[in-house]
């Protein structure tokens, strides 16, 4: 089975998809350490250098090139869903699970985590929950295409797992 983890910066994917699989005994991979991991570079170096759209295209084919095995917990990068035909790709080629979370608990969490995301490098307090309601909006059409959506503050392992082996 191969499970896709979406939903906005500071979501969890990262933190929950290493959990969900270590439970599920799956490997894991996260779109934006491979990414890094090919590029020799961070995330926002690739941004600075080569500019979003450059990194859109390249996300693009990591994402539905790289060669992944069978089965796998995949943490995407919080864009990955809404550009391309990325959220289409992912919902054929597997299970998708959104972390779902409001603006201000993600502001929450993104606070003190913001030099390595360059989208939000250098917003303070009310604009960083006024960018995050702006583009969440934008980008939520995309989210709730996921066959699962989740309380990304409650959730854990073994309820998602129950979901998933429930619809298997
Ligand atoms: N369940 C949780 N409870 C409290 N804090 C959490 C929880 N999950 C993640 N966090 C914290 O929130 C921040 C963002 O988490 P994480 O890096 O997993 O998000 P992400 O969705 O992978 O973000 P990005 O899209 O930017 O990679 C981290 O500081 C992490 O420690
Ligand atoms: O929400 C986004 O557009 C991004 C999220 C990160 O995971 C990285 O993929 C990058 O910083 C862009
Ligand atoms: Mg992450």
């Amino acid at each position: 089975m191969k499970i896709f983890l979406i939903g906005f910066m500071g979501a969890g994917k990262t933190t929950f998809g290493k959990r969900l699989a270590k439970k599920l005994d799956f490997p894991f991979f996260d779109l934006d350490h491979l990414i890094e991991d090919i590029t020799g570079g961070s995330v926002a170096d690739y941004f600075a250098k080569n500019g979003e759209a450059q990194f859109r295209d390249f996300e693009k084919e990591v994402l539905q090139k790289h060669d992944f095995p069978e089965n796998f917990v995949l943490s995407t990068g919080g864009g990955a869903p809404c550009f391309h035909d990325n959220m289409e790709w992912m919902n054929k080629a597997g299970k998708t699970i959104y972390l779902q979370l409001s603006p201000k608990a993600i502001a929450g969490r993104l606070e003190n985590a913001k030099e390595e995301r360059p989208l939000i490098k250098g917003l303070k307090g009310d604009e960083l929950v006024q960018f995050i309601e702006q583009r969440l909006a934008a980008r939520e059409d995309f989210y709730k295409q996921a066959h699962f959506i989740v309380d990304g503050l409650s959730v854990n392992p073994d309820a998602v797992i129950e979901l998933l082996t429930r619809q298997w």
